[in-house]
């Protein structure tokens, strides 16, 4: 694969049906795609060795920025497209210059090299040799070469113009030789330009850390084509890095154990290969990435740099936030007055926790509501909004404001449809905490071009999504005098991301409080709501198998659940239930039970393939058809969409075979339409069936909810209470009963994280005199400044990696 890349040696016409070549100037651009090197060209040809009677000729393949005046030799083959015709298709492409010592002279003193005379050129031509372009972009140096006679300034107009001609193609060249498509190859020229090659062949596993979407397994199989040692040290720091990577990933962890990285590091790095790797190596290339700041060990925790970073630098803002002295304050009584008032204009009488809730959120500097399903928390935002604004003497009307004079209340969740929600029940806009910050891409770690917000209210509601990377950007983005209210239920499950920032934030004890225990909804007579309250004290009620008018249970086992299922939304959709009112969650995706099986079960009777028009596209094991419910798989932040957002599909484009590529799906998310190349179908999926972590922040009105031992990993409490709390009028749970009575016995284990003791040590609570890394941050932390504390630390050595290594043996690390 890694073949050299002689650019300037003839094509190997082994295979003369394959090796065919056209030379000629590229005169027009038909097309030029935005996002990688592919493009149309119109050629005008001097020469080619296939039967071709006419001036020009179109090529397509993955070029650099060509020029109109040079020649190219393109090498290829020729194809008949169905709709285009003859063209060619360019396999690799370089810039043609006549080899002959003449034709040398006459490009080195031509209009590229502006200051290279001919008398110059003839010394480099006859110093260098024929294949001089080759030997400069290999070894600029020979240049230096006495006998030549160069000044600096003509050396680096040489360099420069031949990496400017020839570089960007031998670059293209070489990522096709790895086998990298025009979008990654896009992505790996802008990372490192034309120094790309040198920095692949050196340490391929460089690409995992920098490239988005290369695996440690993708850089391996190069790495080992390239003939590079199992145990070098490289690849034991990327199986290092991919595997710490990988545990906070699936665990949602912010750091892990020393034995549980090696462990994961082991069974990635001895993974299809014959010589296992030295475990010294190994301890000794995590001591490396540890002094190269890659990672960070603090006693027996390994951290990714980010997440470790993240934690400190929420505490510290929350410090900021909290310490600031001019926060605005109301006089007690006048409080008490608005909250009357609030109550006769919204027709509500708050009960006492409400009431304190109301008072001590607008007292605060941050302050965190949660409460279970129907305690009133939307209640309470839409109070608060309306306290905040008459005690302001604030106008709620968008219309009053413009860009001079911002909205002074900003409300916003971590998805759209929780956005959507906080705005139907306050009547004032609401967005996505993405959009509220101006994140253009969902790994934005680019922060320092956020800007800090503006306004004097910030609520966030479903606080329990939130995870460790965006809320780093978000609270880093709150001026000192905002006031923060931070909304959700402790009990559902944590982000999908790492970190458990709402249960940290809460546990801390270091930020004001309060919990609505009394449920309001269960006056409309739903035994859904108490039973989510029974299931998160840790109970089954005794009526759980009975029916009532809003539940129900229906005992089956594994093999059962396709067929109960398959009756259950027969008759709901007889009875009018539409695909998006009815929801059918799972935990696992494999198995005669899981998703996948039952999201085509779902679709088989929700939206049939009719025996007419109606058309189907079949995509990894899925079949789409037009009106499908979808599902996103992951945030995509351009597009305001985010993991767990449902769509239908409401337009497809399906070319022939040769046009595959050109593929589209439309989906319709509400306000919002995103179409979908076919190279973007993999962030779709059916969405009749998913899972309870993906319906998170959703409600629906029939939620049907198996649970079996099949999905015995995943039996876990905050599971099945998130599940039932996604049901708003009518919930259906079959299966085995003992699997949900072991959901409720499965108190939920906490994940590893450190933002609770970071904002502890550093809001100066209970102490941990064991931590060295508290010891070192105390200097410092006396005047804790926004964006600096930890720059400074880092900068001036305050963090050190090596913190709880000192003394430990490569041994150790293995025990
Ligand atoms: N003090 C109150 N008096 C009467 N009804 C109330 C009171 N507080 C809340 N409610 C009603 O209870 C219902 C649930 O309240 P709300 O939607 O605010 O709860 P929630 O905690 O946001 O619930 P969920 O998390 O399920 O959305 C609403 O119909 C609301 O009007």
């Amino acid at each position: 694969m890694a073949q050299s890349m002689n650019l300037f040696s003839e094509p190997q016409n082994n295979d003369q049906n394959e090796q065919k070549y056209v030379v000629g100037k590229p005169t027009t651009t038909f097309f030029q795609a935005n996002d990688s090197f592919y493009k149309v060209l119109l050629v005008q040809v001097d020469d080619q060795n296939f039967d071709w009677s006419e001036d020009t000729i179109v090529v397509t393949g993955n070029f650099g920025e060509l020029n109109p005046d040079s020649t190219y030799r393109f090498n290829g083959k020729l194809i008949d497209h169905p709709k285009y015709g003859r063209q060619f298709k360019a396999s690799n492409y370089r810039n043609e210059i006549n080899h002959s010592k003449k034709g040398l002279v006459n490009y080195l003193s031509g209009s590229n090299f502006p200051g290279i005379g001919k008398k110059i050129a003839q010394r480099v031509v006859d110093n260098l040799g024929n294949n001089l372009v080759e030997v400069i972009l290999n070894q600029p140096d020979s240049l230096k070469e006495k006998e030549i006679g160069l000044t600096d300034k003509q050396q680096k107009t040489l360099v420069n113009g031949i990496k400017k001609n020839n570089g960007t193609a031998q670059t293209i060249i070489g990522l096709n030789s790895y086998g990298f498509g025009s979008s990654l190859s896009a992505a790996i020229f802008k990372k490192y330009g034309n120094d790309t090659l040198k920095i692949i062949q050196e340490n391929p596993y460089k690409l995992v850390e920098d490239i988005n979407g290369i695996s440690f397994k993708r850089a391996d199989r190069m790495a080992r084509e390239m003939g590079l040692r199992v145990n070098s040290t490289g690849r034991l720091k990327a199986g290092l890095l991919a595997a710490l990577k990988q545990l906070s990933v699936q665990n949602g962890d912010t750091y892990t154990t020393t034995r549980s990285l090696l462990d994961k590091s082991l069974s990635l790095l001895n993974d299809g290969i014959e010589t296992s790797v030295d475990p010294d190596g190994l301890a000794k290339a995590l001591i490396q990435l540890a002094r190269e700041r890659k990672v960070i060990c603090d006693e027996n925790r390994i951290y990714l740099k980010q997440l470790y970073y993240s934690e400190w630098q929420i505490a510290e803002n929350i410090k900021r936030i909290m310490d600031h002295s001019k926060h605005q304050k109301f006089a007690p009584k006048n409080i008490k007055r608005e909250i009357k008032q609030i109550e006769r204009d919204l027709q509500i009488n708050y009960d006492q926790s409400q009431v304190d809730a109301l008072t001590k959120a607008v007292q605060s500097k941050i302050f965190i509501l949660t409460g279970g399903p129907g305690t009133g928390k939307t209640t309470i935002i839409n109070g608060l909004v309306h306290l905040f604004a008459n005690l302001n003497g604030y106008s709620l009307d968008i219309k009053t404001y413009d860009a001079d004079h911002p909205y002074p209340i900003l409300l916003a969740a971590p998805t759209g449809r929780a956005a959507k929600k906080m705005s139907e029940s306050t009547n004032i806009p609401a967005s996505t905490i993405h959009r509220l910050l101006g994140l253009n891409s969902y790994d934005d770690n680019n922060d320092d071009s956020i800007n800090d917000l503006e306004g004097g209210l910030l609520i966030i509601d479903e606080m329990s999504m939130v995870d460790t990377s965006l809320f780093k950007i978000l609270i880093q983005a709150v001026p000192n005098d905002m006031k923060v209210i931070l909304v959700g239920d402790k009990d559902q499950l944590p982000s999908v991301g790492p970190g458990q920032i709402f249960s940290d934030l809460l546990s801390s004890k270091m930020i004001p409080k309060i919990e609505l225990n009394t449920i309001y909804r269960q006056n409309d007579h739903s035994t859904i709501i108490p039973l989510a309250h029974a299931i998160k004290n840790g109970q089954l009620p005794s009526d759980f198998t009975t029916n009532k008018s809003d539940r129900s249970f229906i005992p089956c086992n594994a093999y059962q659940v396709g067929s109960v299922i398959n009756q259950i939304v027969v008759k709901a959709k007889k009875k009018g239930f539409s695909a998006s009112d009815i929801q059918v969650l799972a935990p696992i995706y494999r198995g005669i039970s899981g998703i996948n099986r039952l999201n085509s079960i779902v679709q088989n009777i929700m939206n049939p393939k009719d025996r007419h028009e109606q058309e189907e596209i079949p995509f990894r094991g899925i079949k789409f058809r037009m009106h499908d419910k979808v599902l996103q798989l992951v945030n995509d932040a351009e597009n305001d969409i985010f993991n767990g957002d449902i769509g239908k599909i409401i337009g497809m484009q399906i070319n022939d075979d040769r046009q595959k590529m050109k593929d589209k799906l439309t989906v319709s998310f509400g306000d919002k339409e995103v179409e979908y190349d076919r190279k973007n179908w993999d962030q779709l999926t059916l969405a009749y069936c998913t899972s309870i972590h993906k319906a998170q922040g959703s409600e629906f009105d029939m939620v049907i909810l198996p649970m079996l031992p099949q999905y015995h990993i995943m039996l876990k409490r905050n599971l099945l209470y998130t599940a039932i709390t996604r049901a708003s009028k009518m919930l259906i749970m079959l299966g085995d009963y003992q699997s949900f009575e072991q959901c409720v016995e499965n108190a939920s284990v906490n994940r590893k994280t450190t933002l609770k003791k970071r904002i502890i040590d550093i809001m100066g609570g209970q102490k941990d005199h064991d931590s060295d890394s508290s010891k070192k941050l105390d200097l410092k932390l006396k005047k804790p400044k926004k964006h600096q504390l930890t720059n400074e630390l880092i900068q001036s050595n305050q963090i050190d990696p090596m913190i709880g290594m000192h003394g430990v043996t490569p041994q150790q690390f293995m025990s």
